[in-house]
């Protein structure tokens, strides 16, 4: 099976207000829609040749837009007045090409993605003739004129269509042709030109991003959505944890052992500042807390390095897209003194999370001998991690 593809940019984009040009060619992300659009489908490994129809007034413009991208599989054809025009004088162009299948697609549709066209190709493999990309409609819809309702309209089987239509070749070609010769000039879509052909129509399941740029606020949000995804996904956590200290010969803090005339209670080494260090790890990602992974429950805990439990933490960050930019852990305890062994724990905390030194941080400070804290009955710590991560959605 080879996929041509048919990108239709002949339009004038009048509802998006004229003014600026095109809509095809105002830039959402940096870079023209249409350089978006293009993009996709040369990022899709699936693709055959690509034939983008545009305006004979909008060469420049084109070539301008898609200055960046490598283009040598892409042939332009000129357009029509409408889009069904346009859509043809495409076909007729790719079906001089290597394609036995075609996907016609809006140049208006910068969000188009692999899985939607993965997901359509699937069901030309399978033998369908004409595959439609569509959402079932959400809203009630009601008909209405002069600013009256006339009726509610049930939603039921209704379907909101977008592109790429996709067909076998010879299949639309023929169809729109014989559209064309009988003066068929009222199609808005090439599913409806297919189904007037009796040609049938399977429905897959479309995508909520792949929208149309209609009106101006479409692209004023396309913008935006692409802008605000080019900023870094910074995410920070908080973990805070308490053990109860009692008689004993010494405390392991940030994963080091200082000998102490006391010990902290709990079912694995109980050190405050990796459990507190842990939680705001996971805390990065909605990963849950340090109970949730390893319980106290747990025989298996029992008298554990705390270690595995912040080692666990930053594998699932790395899981998660994460890469881990500062751990910052404030001990708050009246004894013993921190200081002489602020520097060992950065260092253990830094091998543990497999992070430079200089991105962990140990505070340390006292009660002022006021209380739980300051009756030396507990040891407290407050952890802060900040996390940037990629790969993930919205
Ligand atoms: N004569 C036309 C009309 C439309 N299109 C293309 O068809 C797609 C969907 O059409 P639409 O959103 O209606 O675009 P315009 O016709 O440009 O918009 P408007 O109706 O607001 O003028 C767009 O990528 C548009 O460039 C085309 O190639 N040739
Ligand atoms: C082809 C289309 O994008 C499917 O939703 C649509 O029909 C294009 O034309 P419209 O006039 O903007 O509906």
């Amino acid at each position: 099976m080879d996929i041509g593809i048919v990108i239709v940019a002949a339009g004038r984009g009048e509802r998006a207000g004229s003014a600026e040009g095109p809509k095809q060619y105002r830039r959402i992300g940096g870079s023209a829609v249409i350089a978006h659009t293009l993009k996709a489908f040369l990022d899709w490994s699936k693709a055959g040749p690509i034939v983008v129809v545009i305006h004979p007034d909008d060469k420049l413009l084109f070539e301008e837009a898609v200055s960046g991208l490598a283009t040598e599989r892409v042939s332009t054809v000129t357009g029509g007045a409408t889009r069904q025009q346009s859509v043809l004088a495409g076909l007729q162009a790719v079906a001089a090409l290597d394609a036995t299948h075609v996907m016609i697609h809006d140049g208006a549709r910068p969000f188009v993605d692999r899985v939607l066209l993965d997901r359509i190709a699937a069901r030309l493999e399978a033998g369908d003739e004409a595959v439609l990309p569509a959402l079932p409609v959400t809203d009630t819809l009601k008909r209405g004129t002069q600013g009256r309702v006339i009726e509610t309209i049930s939603r039921e089987e209704l379907y909101a269509a977008q592109t790429p239509q996709s067909f076998r070749l010879a299949t639309i070609l023929e169809a729109h042709e014989r559209a064309a010769a009988q003066s068929r000039v009222d199609f808005t879509d090439d599913c409806a030109i297919a189904e007037w052909a009796a040609v049938a129509v399977a429905i897959v399941e479309g995508s909520p991003d792949n929208v149309k740029l209609t009106v101006r606020r479409d692209i004023t949000m396309a913008d935006e959505r692409l802008s605000a995804a080019a900023l870094p996904d910074v995410r920070t956590g908080n973990g805070y944890d308490v053990h109860q200290l009692e008689p004993g010969d010494g405390v392991t803090l940030c994963g080091v052992f200082i000998p102490h005339d006391q010990r902290l209670k709990g079912h694995s080494d109980a050190d405050v500042g990796l459990h507190a260090l842990t939680d705001a790890l996971l805390a990065t990602c909605g990963a849950g807390d340090i109970g949730d992974h390893f319980p106290p429950s747990d025989p298996q805990w029992k008298g554990a390095p705390s270690k595995i439990f912040l080692a666990r933490a930053a594998e699932i960050v790395r899981e998660n897209g994460g890469t881990i930019m500062n751990a910052d852990v404030s001990l708050i305890a009246e004894a013993p003194k921190i200081g002489p062994h602020r520097q060992t724990m950065r260092e253990t905390m830094a091998e543990i999370l497999g992070i430079a030194t200089e991105r962990c941080s140990v505070k340390a400070t006292t009660n002022e001998q006021i209380g739980f804290v300051g009756r030396r009955e507990g040891i407290a710590a407050i952890a802060t991690a900040t996390v940037v991560y990629s790969g993930r959605g919205s």
